[in-house]
């Protein structure tokens, strides 16, 4: 797939602070892709520089192959944009909001019943937005950032301050956007539970610096496997891999975690704990969570070889 941005070496300072060390990402087209990272890490000015609002000081991102600091018009024109929360009039209706985006964007008057569908909004569309839900606003700014029909869309944080119910509508929407609508969606966020469920790609950013970019089948690889084990004496389980050198990282009350580096280890603890008479229930791949990724990731960045 070709990249729809691609940052290169993109540094950036505010004042004396350097918030952004050598960030390098591509974005592949069509794909929802996860901007991850712990509060301060340098989401939102990453984002801003992407969308030209903050001047970018070397020459690192190009969008739609286009440079932004030469080409910011015409890359805005195929972009929609919500950082954190939408800019409504409150006392005008979802409609009458969206229309004056559509007018300064001359853009088709039929866009204004196809975006209010497509965020689930029809029904609402003459209320005023200042009796809307956080969530419903969420969803207007999305539709807002659609009008002009953009190819790319970029959402900072959409999901933030929403209850369960709202972000997963919001996690519904980003999704039907990539996979019946054709965009491309780059989307910030620190929910990591949401992140796994929604994304195809993701990058990972601590401290202004990247930690890992790449599809979410390609973290999960990269991780150490371990082996979930139940059998009818797990301390006497563990005693036997121990003694052969197996690494247990933990054990609770009905199973014990394995750690192994190779697939054929699998059979070879099978094998040990059956010729020691012990009963093997169950021997399965545990594999970590993104959350659990997160946190090994950040705790330690410095032990992550990407
Ligand atoms: N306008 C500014 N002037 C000075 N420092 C800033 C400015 N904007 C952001 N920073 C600093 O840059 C760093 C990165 O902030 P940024 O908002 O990009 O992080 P973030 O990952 O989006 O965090 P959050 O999840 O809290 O929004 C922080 O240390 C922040 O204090």
């Amino acid at each position: 797939m070709t990249p729809i941005i691609q940052i290169s070496q993109l540094s950036h300072c505010f004042g004396k602070q350097q918030v952004l060390h050598d960030l390098s990402l591509e974005i592949p087209s069509g794909s929802l892709f996860g901007f991850l990272g712990p509060n301060g890490s340098g989401k939102t000015t990453t984002i801003r520089l992407l969308l030209g609002l903050l001047k970018s000081q070397n020459n690192a991102i190009r969008i739609f192959g286009q440079d932004i600091r030469s080409c910011r018009e015409s890359i805005l024109r195929r972009t929609g944009a919500l950082i954190e929360s939408p800019a409504l009039y409150l006392h005008l209706s979802a409609h009458d909001n969206l229309e004056i985006i559509r007018s300064a964007r001359q853009s088709d008057k039929r866009q204004l019943a196809e975006v209010l569908e497509i965020v689930g909004l029809s029904g609402q569309a003459r209320q005023k937005t200042g009796e809307y839900s956080l969530g419903m606003r969420q969803r207007l700014g999305i539709a807002m950032a659609m009008i002009g029909n953009p190819e790319l869309l970029i959402l900072d944080e959409p999901t933030n301050g929403l209850d369960p119910a709202g972000i997963r509508q919001i996690r519904e929407l980003l999704l039907a956007l990539c996979q019946h609508h054709g965009k491309t969606v780059f989307v910030s966020s620190h929910l990591l539970d949401e992140i796994e469920k929604t994304v195809s790609h993701l990058a990972i950013l601590h401290d202004g610096r990247l930690l890992f970019q790449g599809s979410l089948a390609q973290l999960h690889e990269q991780q150490p496997l371990q082996l979930a084990i139940e059998t009818d004496n797990n301390l006497h389980a563990a005693e036997i891999l121990r003694n052969a050198n197996f690494r247990i990282p933990e054990i609770t009350q009905d199973r014990l975690f394995v750690a192994v580096a190779e697939k054929h280890q699998i059979d070879r603890i099978n094998r040990l704990l059956l010729e020691e008479g012990l009963c093997v229930y169950e021997l399965n791949r545990k594999q970590r969570t993104l959350e659990e990724v997160f946190f090994s990731m950040t705790a330690d960045p410095s032990r992550i070889n990407l």
